[in-house]
């Protein structure tokens, strides 16, 4: 089958590797031409620009916009002008849901379908397959499902869920139709969010482990910014986190791929000397924290994590502030000056 990819950066790079493999035929466009000389080196079709790459698809064509968040609806819009009736526009990257809502029904004014894919996998997926939560009109994705049963993983990547047997299922092979425009992303959306709640449950546990050996500190004498350990004796361990996070990818209950990618990342570097702890966010756990309020959801662990997020940047350095500055006004306490 035919794709057209637009965004030729790791994701959008790698799925064509994927497709072509599986001997789909991939049009290839990137405001990039080295991207595109290099995908064309490996015998994609390259398009030196949006009409050319239009063109070259046939129809009924099918185009999966894989570019920088902030560019994909200028993308999409653009695109629809050189599109005719029944041409598709696949949405892979992580949009907002309610923007697929509102460009697929612009899109339908001129007859062009809209697809949204939330694709997860990362720089991994070419080897491992990326997993797919797909919203759109039944018979589209159903036109479009060759595609998605060659990105996804297959259902040899997991051992198959007992109780479940006979032929694999669409989410057994890594791709599931989610529901109508928008689902795709929404299901991607609180995929996020769970990923902000485990991302922040493994790295506070390992926070404590690492803080484990305060006692030595305070046996050497009590600073005054924090109340005093009752019971040094309690802490004293020096632990060797990277092998803790070793060990527990054996058979533990929290074994998981974000636990191997945590290992990896201790191995590569032990201290963690490469980063300033500053964690950026694009926005996912927003919107899923923003559906909890909307739904009456608690969703007390995603919102934590996402607050965490703001934190490591700086965010809360003026309420810091304000509680410093309350505290000095109430007690008289010396709260330690701006460094
Ligand atoms: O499932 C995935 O493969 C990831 O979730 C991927 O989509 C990306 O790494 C995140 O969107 C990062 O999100 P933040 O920038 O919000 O952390």
């Amino acid at each position: 089958m035919q794709l057209g990819m637009i965004g030729l950066g790791r994701m959008g790079a790698n799925l064509v590797r994927r497709l072509r493999q599986a001997g789909h035929e991939c049009v290839v466009y990137d405001v990039n031409a080295d991207a595109v000389a290099m995908l064309a080196a490996e015998g994609a079709t390259p398009a030196d620009s949006l009409e050319d790459f239009a063109a070259k698809l046939t129809t009924p064509r099918a185009a999966w916009v894989m570019v920088p968040a902030g560019l994909t609806g200028d993308t999409v819009f653009k695109l629809a002008d050189l599109f005719e009736s029944g041409d598709i526009i696949i949405d892979g990257g992580n949009s907002y849901y309610r923007d697929d809502i509102h460009r697929a029904k612009a899109l339908s004014e001129k007859g062009i379908h809209y697809v949204d894919v939330g694709t997860s996998g990362g720089v991994f997926g070419l080897e491992r397959g990326f997993c797919l939560m797909i919203g759109g009109e039944p018979d589209v994705v159903k036109h479009l499902e060759p595609l998605f049963a060659t990105i996804a993983p297959g259902v040899d990547a997991a051992p198959r869920t007992p109780g479940r047997s006979g032929a694999p299922s669409q989410a057994e092979l890594g791709y599931l139709h989610c529901g109508p425009v928008g689902a795709g992303h929404f299901v991607k959306m609180i995929h996020n969010g769970i990923e902000y709640g485990m991302m922040a449950a493994f790295a506070e546990g390992l926070g404590v482990l690492n803080n484990a050996d305060i006692g030595r500190a305070a046996a050497a004498g009590h600073d005054a910014e924090t109340a005093p350990l009752a019971d040094p004796q309690y802490y004293q361990y020096d632990f060797d986190i990277p092998a803790i996070t070793e060990v527990w990818r054996r058979g533990s209950v929290v074994a998981s791929w974000l636990l191997d990618l945590t290992a990896v990342a201790l191995v590569e570097d032990p201290e963690l000397g490469s980063f300033g702890g500053r964690v950026s966010d694009s926005g996912e756990g927003r919107w899923t924290v923003l559906a909890a309020v909307e739904e009456g959801v608690p969703a007390h662990v995603l919102t934590a994590s996402l607050y965490e997020r703001f934190s490591s940047r700086g965010e809360s350095l003026y309420a810091d502030k304000i509680l410093s500055a309350m505290r000095k006004q109430f007690g008289g306490h010396h709260e330690k000056p701006s460094t």
